[in-house]
């Protein structure tokens, strides 16, 4: 068995009846027992990719391969695949216990009653149902029954989970303790998942690489933290991270990087992570507001702004700004003695900047 390559998707493309290309060629591995988040904004691909692993729908181009075989001539029930949905997708007229029993009850994987039985009240263990066995899922609260439907999706002992925005019919607080029982759970069973989600932050969370789209092309296949830390280019640096990036605009001439108020050196920057270099032009440098901070001293900044709004987030304040009509935010601790409309001088991490030209490329 070839553990790096356990799912392989060659140039995959999808086109649909109507002639929309949801998919325009999308190479990736995922490793056996990796949990893999597909992200990327409404309508990008995701739900796509994942039903053409599923067999639910036919690619028009590349391939699929599980474990070294291709499996696009494979009937999605002899895929050996469990699908958790949004909404659940639970039997209402029955218990939650032969919910669970029910794929073991039809077709080739038949068990007998006790066998089945005994599987469902595990995984039932597993995801903390056991006491609802004989209640109907109408009765569950939502976080309740998408434990059901993660029950019955691995009793067969599959060999790759899918799941398709698992949470997103749950509450903020509920979101945040379920995904960390999913993650701990595919963990636990070693289940190789692909992760579908349009949340940012859930990705980062729960997987360990994210696949970012847009509009069916792959913007970045990396770790979560190398995806925050080296974005690939402006579309993933703008869409990861909470708060949002910092850009400002900039122009090079002169051997600096020149903003509004603002003039840096460019031997400031470090030079190993230039990918290119920096030609004189109109760029786009952008921060991480945990990367743009206040200093007392003004020899130790890079300009000075005042304070438009403050918001709390916890054990973090975001203060608001404004450069050249851009909304512009300084992460800082909550004790910070800031106040609005204070003019605070701001220091820059330079080492953690990035800086992209006219077409989104990271140059730095
Ligand atoms: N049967 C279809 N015929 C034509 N176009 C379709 C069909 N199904 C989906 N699409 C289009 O393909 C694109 C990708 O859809 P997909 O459901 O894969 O996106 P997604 O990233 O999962 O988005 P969401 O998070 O909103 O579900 C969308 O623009 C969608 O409108």
């Amino acid at each position: 068995m070839n553990e790096d390559n356990f799912i392989q998707i060659k140039n995959l493309k999808m086109v649909y009846e109507n002639g929309y290309q949801a998919i325009s060629d999308i190479s990736f591995t995922v490793k056996k027992g990796e949990l893999v988040c597909l992200l990327g904004p409404s309508g990008c691909g995701k739900t796509t990719t994942l039903n053409m692993v599923a067999g639910l729908l036919n690619p028009t181009g590349g391939d699929i391969l599980v474990d070294g075989k291709s499996v696009l001539n494979v009937a999605p029930k002899d895929r050996n695949i469990g699908y958790v949905f949004q909404n659940y997708a639970l039997y209402p007229h029955m218990t939650v216990l032969q919910n669970v029993m029910f794929p073991m009850t039809v077709g080739k994987n038949k068990k007998s009653k006790e066998e089945a039985k005994q599987i469902a009240e595990r995984f039932m263990r597993l995801t903390h149902i056991e006491e609802y066995a004989n209640q109907k899922p109408g009765k569950l609260s939502g976080g309740q029954q998408q434990r059901v439907s993660i029950a019955r999706a691995l009793v067969q002992q599959p060999k790759i989970l899918l799941m398709d925005e698992p949470l997103s019919n749950l509450d903020a607080r509920l979101r945040l303790k379920i995904r960390e029982e999913i993650r701990a759970l595919v963990k636990k069973v070693g289940i190789t998942t692909l992760f579908v989600t349009h949340d940012q932050e859930e990705a980062l969370s729960i997987g360990d690489k994210i696949i970012l789209f847009n509009e069916g092309v792959i913007q970045q296949d990396a770790a979560s933290y190398e995806i925050y830390l080296n974005p690939a280019n402006q579309f993933v640096a703008n869409f990861i991270g909470n708060p949002v990036v910092d850009n400002f605009n900039v122009e090079v001439s002169d051997g600096k990087v020149i903003g509004d108020g603002f003039e840096i050196p460019i031997s400031a920057f470090d030079s190993d992570r230039f990918k290119k270099n920096l030609t004189d032009g109109v760029y786009t440098l952008s921060l991480r507001p945990e990367n743009v901070f206040p200093v007392d001293n003004q020899a130790d900044g890079f300009f000075t702004c005042k304070i438009d709004d403050i918001e709390l987030i916890g054990r973090e304040r975001i203060l608001k700004f404004t450069i050249n009509g851009l909304g512009q935010r300084s992460l800082v601790k909550v004790e910070a003695n800031v106040e609005p409309s204070d003019e605070v001088c701001f220091g820059l991490n330079l080492d953690r900047a990035f800086i992209f030209d006219n077409n989104g490329e990271r140059i730095y």
